[in-house]
């Protein structure tokens, strides 16, 4: 009686455990099947790739290509070393940032669309999204969420207003969002990502004023276009740790660099390449390793937040800043140890 009731249990366990594991197969196979939609244009030989989000959830792949294919010169946003970008509203709820990649820059290659495979798999909310690309013969276009707030480049060196309107807090906010989203490219992904061009016209800000990394991979995937002259190689001059230019390899040490430039940025409100600091044969890091030796960093805060900051956290955040723009990268913190640091920064002082 005992013997048969074990090989009952043995035997119910045994179906349980492969119905289980037909489950779960089934439900990432429908996962898989569902994660993107492809749809070939048979006037352009070009193929439109559709990643599973909720802002492509509701569309027409079709109707979403003539919308594609219908954009002009009136939609234009802007244009960077890698090709021009244009908006497209679909209705009220959503819109796109669909960015032209120069022509003949990148080759419509399997290696190519493997690349952006990848890229689409990235979801962090500090990150902007890719939810899509279009890949023809002669040009290929990346599709993104439209970002409505702009790069923090244009808020802090744009209309003397915005960056007045960005207080302490919001620059605190925008400088742990870029942390979470870079620690999160270089720990969590799988492969783990370099960004290689970080800079703040490469940080975008959401509705809610979130910061989101941009334009990640793309250094790796294209050749930069050469008549854009702040893009070489690969990262932006101001912003490339000094070994690059030694080694010409990009690390994540490399992009803690320029992530410490882009806090100077926020504490400073001053561009990296600001004239006054060429004029003087400095440069802003120079400038502000300086200041902090004499203990006189109140004296390089932006001059738009109006004393209207906590000095002692700001302290703190120029020493994360500069334990970031070491020169040997090993002494440079992660960007999980950043990540922690901004957070010590808020709680020791709040
Ligand atoms: N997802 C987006 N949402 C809103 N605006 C965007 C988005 N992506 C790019 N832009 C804007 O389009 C313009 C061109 O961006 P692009 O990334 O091509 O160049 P860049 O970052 O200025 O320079 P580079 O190519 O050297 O990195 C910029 O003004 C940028 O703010």
């Amino acid at each position: 009686m005992h013997t048969t009731m074990v090989a009952l249990y043995i035997t119910i366990c045994s179906i349980l455990f492969i119905v289980s594991k037909m489950l779960i197969s089934f439900l990432l196979y429908k996962k898989w099947a569902r994660k993107k939609r492809i749809i070939e244009n048979s006037l352009t030989g070009g193929k439109m790739v559709m990643f599973r989000s909720a802002a492509m959830q509701s569309l027409s792949p079709k109707s979403f290509l003539t919308m594609i294919m219908g954009l002009s010169n009136k939609d234009i946003i802007g244009s960077g070393g890698y090709g021009t970008v244009y908006r497209l509203s679909v209705g009220e709820k959503a819109a796109f940032a669909v960015k032209k990649l120069s022509r003949g820059s990148a080759e419509m290659d399997r290696g190519f669309e493997r690349e952006l495979d990848t890229m689409g798999d990235i979801k962090h909310r500090n990150i902007v999204p890719l939810c899509g690309y279009y890949a023809a013969p002669h040009f290929n276009l990346l599709i993104y969420e439209l970002m409505p707030n702009g790069s923090l480049d244009t808020i802090l060196h744009g209309k003397e207003e915005t960056r007045r309107a960005l207080g302490w807090e919001a620059r605190h906010k925008i400088a742990a969002g870029v942390a979470r989203g870079l620690a999160y490219l270089h720990h969590d992904c799988i492969p783990h990502v370099i960004h290689r061009d970080i800079k703040s016209s490469n940080i975008l800000l959401d509705h809610n004023m979130e910061a989101r990394v941009s334009d990640f991979g793309l250094a790796t995937l294209m050749k930069p276009n050469h008549s854009h002259v702040t893009t070489v190689v690969a990262g932006t001059f101001g912003y490339l740790a000094p070994e690059y230019f030694e080694t010409g390899r990009a690390t994540t040490k490399g992009d803690v660099y320029s992530y410490g430039v882009v806090l100077l940025e926020l504490l400073t409100g001053m561009r990296p390449t600001d004239e006054s600091f060429l004029e003087n044969g400095t440069r802003l890091v120079t400038w502000v390793k300086e200041t902090m030796e004499e203990k006189r960093e109140e004296h390089a805060v932006d001059s738009a937040l109006e004393s209207s900051f906590p000095a002692e956290e700001v302290k703190l955040v120029f020493k994360v800043a500069d334990k970031c723009l070491e020169s040997e990268p090993c002494n440079r913190p992660t960007m999980a140890e950043v990540v922690k640091l901004l957070e010590q920064a808020k709680n020791t002082t709040a």
